[in-house]
This record gives C-alpha cells, sequence and structure tokens, in this order.
C-alpha cells in the first residue's frame, strides 16, 4: 500500500537537466541530514523514530488510552501547532467525518489551539453531562494558548469529580525533564508522556504527541506506526531517481527557484482539512526563513472550486497544485437512476459517487495544466493508519529535505517568539516592561497602531 508520487503533469513545466542538476544537491542534503552535520541537527530524532521509537512507552499508551475510554465520553486534547494538528489530521482523516472517533469509541475534541472564549464555552456546553478526560500536550510547557486552556478545564475536572478523581483524568504530554508543565504535573501527579527532546512539534506527530489521542478515537496506532516504518525505509536513500520523497521535495525547490511563491495543497476528501493544516505548519515553520521558501495554501475540492476554481484557473501564476489522491475510497455510493430524469443526471446512474469525483480531480488536474498550473500527485492506495503513517513520514522526510535545499534550518522557529514577545508585553507581563515603552511609544490612545491611524487618515 504504498505512497506513490506522480509529477507527469509537472515534466511540462520543468526540463530534464533542471531534474538532473539538483540530483547532486539532493545527496548532499539527504547526507548532511543522515550525519547530523546541518543547522538543527540536535532535531533529527524524528528520522530514525519509526525503527527506535520507545516501545514500553507505545504500550503505556496503549493502556492509559484503554482507560481512557472506559471513563470518558470524551477526550479533550489541549495543544496549538505541532502538539495537536497531527492527531486531529489523524483522527479527522480516519473516523467518522461527524463524530471524531471510530464508532464505539471515545470522542476526542481540541481546546487551547486559540484564545477564542467563544470556542471554549461552546466546547464546555458541549461537554455538560459527559465524562471527560484531558490530555494536554506542549513540548515547552509554557505555550499560552494551551497553558490558559488547561487552567480552565482542570478547574473544571477539580470542581466536578474533586482533586483525586480529577487527577486520574489528567495526562500530560510534555519535555522530559524540565517546564512548567512537567513541573506542574510532577506536584500534582499526573500521569506523563515524553516529547523527546530531538524531536520539533511539528515532527512529533508519531511520539505519544499524536498517538494517544489517535489510540483514544479508537485508530489502530500499531498501523500508523508500521507504515511510518515502511516509508523509513522506503525513503532511506539519496538516489533521487527511486526516492519519491526526495523526487517531491527536488520538485518544490525548482517550481520555488523558476519563481513560483505559491504550493497549493490540494484534496478531494473533507476528512483530509486538517491533514492540509497539519501540511502547511510543517512546510510553513520549517522554510518560511529569511524571506525565503514557498507559501503553503491549502484548497479542499470540488467544494473550493466553486471559491478559489476562478482564481487558480485565471488568475495570477504565482503557484503549482499539490494534490493528495486516495485512490480508493473509504465509503462508496452508486447513483441510482431517476425514471422522470428531471435533473437530467441519469447519464450518472450505475455510477459511484467516487467515480465522479475522481473524474471532477482528473477533469480539473487538466484544465489547471492548460492554464498554466503544474500539478504534483501524491496518491495514496486507501485511507486507513498505515497509510497515513507512510504519508506522514513522505512529507517529513520531503521537508527536511526541501528545507535543507533551501538553505534554511528547517528545524527551528525563531520567528513564532515575535507575536509572544508583543503579547506579553501589551498584557503587562513582568519583565516585559521595556518591550511595553516601545510598544506603547507606537500606540495611539485608541489603541491602534500609527501605522493604521495613518492608513486611515
Ligand atoms: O508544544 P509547545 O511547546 O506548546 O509548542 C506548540 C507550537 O508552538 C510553537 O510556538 C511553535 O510554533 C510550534 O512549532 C509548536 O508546535
Amino acid at each position: 500500500m504504498p505512497v506513490s508520487f506522480d509529477f507527469t503533469n509537472v515534466l511540462s513545466f520543468i526540463t530534464n537537466s533542471e531534474f538532473e542538476n539538483i540530483s547532486e544537491f539532493v545527496k548532499q542534503a539527504h547526507n548532511q541530514l543522515h550525519q547530523q552535520t546541518g543547522p538543527g541537527s540536535d532535531y533529527l530524532g524524528w528520522i530514525d523514530w519509526p525503527i527506535n521509537y520507545d516501545k514500553e512507552e507505545f504500550l503505556q499508551v496503549k493502556l492509559a488510552a484503554e482507560r481512557i475510554q472506559q471513563q470518558s465520553d470524551a477526550l479533550i486534547v489541549i495543544g496549538i501547532g505541532g502538539s495537536y494538528l497531527g492527531s486531529k489530521a489523524a483522527i479527522e482523516a480516519l473516523s467518522h467525518t461527524f463524530h471524531n472517533q471510530v464508532k464505539g469509541n471515545t470522542e476526542v475534541y481540541f481546546a487551547g489551539h486559540n484564545i477564542s472564549p467563544t470556542y471554549i464555552t461552546h466546547l464546555l456546553q458541549l461537554l455538560e453531562g459527559k465524562d471527560i478526560s484531558i490530555n494536554v500536550i506542549s513540548k515547552s510547557g509554557t505555550t499560552t494558548e494551551p497553558a490558559l486552556a488547561f487552567r480552565i478545564f482542570r478547574t473544571l475536572l477539580e470542581k466536578k469529580y474533586g482533586k483525586e478523581e480529577a487527577r486520574n483524568r489528567i495526562y500530560v504530554t510534555t519535555d522530559r525533564s524540565k517546564g512548567a508543565l512537567r513541573n506542574l504535573a510532577v506536584e500534582e501527579g499526573y500521569e506523563t508522556f515524553v516529547i523527546p527532546d530531538n524531536i520539533g512539534g511539528r515532527y512529533s506527530v508519531l511520539t505519544p504527541v499524536g498517538l494517544l489521542p489517535m489510540a483514544v478515537a479508537g485508530l489502530n496506532i500499531d498501523q500508523v506506526m508500521q507504515g511510518a516504518k515502511a516509508a523509513y525505509h522506503k525513503y532511506n536513500n539519496p538516489v533521487l531517481a527511486t526516492n519519491e520523497s526526495y523526487q517531491y521535495a527536488a520538485v518544490r525547490n525548482i517550481f520555488y527557484n523558476k519563481g513560483k511563491s505559491i504550493e497549493l495543497f490540494v484534496s478531494y476528501e473533507p476528512g483530509l482539512l486538517s491533514t492540509a493544516e497539519w501540511w502547511k505548519q510543517l512546510f510553513g515553520e520549517s522554510e518560511g526563513k529569511d524571506e525565503k521558501g514557498l507559501f503553503p495554501a491549502s484548497v479542499n475540492f470540488s467544494t473550493d472550486l466553486h471559491s478559489m476554481g476562478q482564481y487558480v484557473q485565471e488568475g495570477h501564476r504565482l503557484f503549482f497544485e499539490t494534490v493528495l489522491q486516495v485512490k480508493k475510497p473509504s465509503l462508496d455510493l452508486v447513483i441510482q437512476e431517476d425514471p422522470a430524469n428531471i435533473d437530467g443526471l441519469n447519464f450518472l446512474a450505475g455510477k459511484t459517487m467516487d467515480e465522479v469525483n475522481k473524474k471532477a480531480a482528473l477533469g480539473t488536474s487538466l484544465a489547471h495544466v492548460d492554464g498554466g498550473v503544474p500539478n504534483l500527485v501524491i496518491e495514496l492506495d486507501e485511507l486507513n493508519e498505515f497509510t497515513f503513517g507512510e504519508m506522514i513520514y513522505f512529507f517529513e522526510k520531503a521537508c527536511a529535505i526541501s528545507g535543507t535545499l533551501l538553505g534554511v534550518n528547517p528545524f527551528d522557529q525563531p520567528g513564532v517568539e515575535a507575536y509572544k514577545t508583543n503579547m506579553f508585553a501589551l498584557l503587562g507581563k513582568e519583565g516585559f516592561e521595556k518591550e511595553r515603552e516601545k510598544l506603547e511609544n507606537r500606540l495611539l490612545p485608541s489603541g491602534n497602531s500609527q501605522n493604521d491611524e495613518v492608513k486611515i487618515q
């Protein structure tokens, strides 16, 4: 059940020599990663993780998931960025579209990835009367959004169950030894899971970060790891001609150097919407540095063909499309004949909806290629835990190679600190007095920035 990569639609946009010329650079990038000689080499634990992950902790994850399923109608996963996007992607791709669970298991909800009082109030209302457990996930242990949500939910649980019982419903996934969340978990006696020091947030979905929520939702995490292991072996060679993950990275780099500035991630299943969000963080946070990098955007077709289709077909030729196709649908429906045929759809009678979806996809790709938008296709045989694990690793490896080819450190995210500093200064956090003073000089009494005011005038 491999993940396959087809860029035949692209070969009318790039030359054979461009592809051959990059193969030596790809080999160098591979060696830099595997010999740990490049920037960010402290964060390469994800490369071998599928074959050397902590098997004892994996069993602990499965036992905890069983306990959570027995004691809870719902699990609230509290985390932001890489601490929730991977599990959300897996659960939405592989469980019931309208219930974040595989039938008969515990529903999984997400909090702590925004600062919206409406979102959290509506979630609390929805959870009224339900038995809940919490998995709070933060590698640093200090990220404001999840910390705020955890404070609200921890208070709720202690009020609902009492401190002792609440303790048995709180699961913490964080740094092995340091950080506010680790300290709190040790002090309160919460069960903990580890985000390895050498695996960054956006590369952590195959650690307990993603695995515990997936297991609670009823996904087979053994299969996820088997798929990742298969991908580890498949994409472990430096030869561009035989490594499809690297071919994807190479084509991205070629398009970037030819002036494309946006990569549009396309899927044809609503269940893959969150996979696109996970993909955007992986590539956007890994490559968006030194004013470089493809901007990762996403659309969900055929839905968005009726909102963004005009731009993609005839707008500014800024981008190429990477289409994530699923060969065999999880479910299908046969279109029935209607003797009256008032809607004129009897030409579809006897076909399945997936056949129509696939022809829409083919027709769209051909139209977009005609419109000057190159189309790459990454195809999963089917959408299951094994292929999801393969796909995760396919993209992780491609992203590391692509970022290395771009000449950035694919494993840090210094730019994320800027908003945090301003936010803390504006909120009057101790230790941010100097930053606050600087900001206040920019802000008018209205609280708008001088720039805004000037623009308005
Ligand atoms: O897991 P945490 O330390 O809370 O970090 C959660 C997220 O926020 C950080 O600011 C980074 O942008 C992400 O790479 C990370 O996944």
